[in-house]
């Protein structure tokens, strides 16, 4: 079963090198894609240099992880985000080999935030987690709607959910990534970043637990 991993990135200079390498040393993974957003700080002649197929696409990170499935016939997809650190090969493995020999429909690989938040992020938030390995069937069963931007995850997590698909998850020890507020240099400016980030990815979800309540009334549930 092929495996190709995938990473969206826009401007992601100083971290996407080390994830493609991680990517690379993973026995399973056959190949490397990095969907880049038409970048300005040299992210795709790095990711080049690294050995990676690059793709460039306009739009935002749903829309490049799509021109990444696109891209490859493996059946198995593991999407990494760009800007991670600590990520070591083991972590991508253990993603691949959830869906290949363990049978899971999707598997999230968390940051590790820390052993009080950790549970938090694991079993009482939301989980959008960029790391994600799956069957490309059920990537590609997202609409082009589901496909825009930073839903993307949150419409990958309704789908399966959906479909019945189990999906595990857990920590990936050590890995974090660049955040916001470190990338713009301004505390401010990266917040507000991701509270317009993750606006988009709560509006999905509450949409989609607005739709499964009127699917259950509608069965009489
Ligand atoms: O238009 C965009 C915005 C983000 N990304 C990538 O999507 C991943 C996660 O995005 P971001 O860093 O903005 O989210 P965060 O890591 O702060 O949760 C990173 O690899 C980005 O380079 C992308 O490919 N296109
Ligand atoms: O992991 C998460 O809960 C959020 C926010 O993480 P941070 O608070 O920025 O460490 O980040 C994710 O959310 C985005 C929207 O779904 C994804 O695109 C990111 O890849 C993912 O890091």
């Amino acid at each position: 079963m092929k495996a190709a991993a995938i990473i969206p990135a826009y401007n992601e200079a100083p971290t996407v090198a080390k994830v493609i390498r991680a990517a690379q040393a993973a026995p399973s993974i056959s190949e490397v894609i990095v969907a880049d957003g038409e970048s300005v700080d040299g992210t795709p002649d790095i990711a080049r240099a690294e050995g990676a197929r690059v793709v460039s696409v306009a739009g935002g990170k749903g829309e490049g992880m799509a021109a990444g499935v696109a891209a490859t016939d493996a059946d198995v997809i593991v999407f990494l985000d760009a800007d991670l650190t600590g990520l070591r090969p083991d972590h991508v493995e253990r993603l691949v080999r959830s869906v290949t020999e363990d049978g899971a429909g999707m598997a999230l690989g968390l940051f590790d935030r820390g052993r009080w938040l950790n549970p938090i992020f694991l079993h009482l938030l939301p989980r959008l987690t960029g790391e994600r390995a799956l069957r490309r069937e059920l990537f590609t069963s997202l609409s082009p709607k589901d496909c825009r931007g930073y839903r993307v995850e949150a419409a990958l997590n309704s789908r399966a959910a959906e479909l019945g698909e189990r999906v595990e998850a857990y920590v990936l020890d050590g890995m974090f990534h660049r955040t916001k507020e470190e990338k713009h240099g301004n505390p401010v400016l990266g917040f507000a970043k991701k509270v317009a980030m993750l606006s988009v990815a709560v509006w999905e979800y509450l949409a989609y637990q607005l739709r499964r309540r009127v699917r259950l009334s509608g069965r009489g549930g």
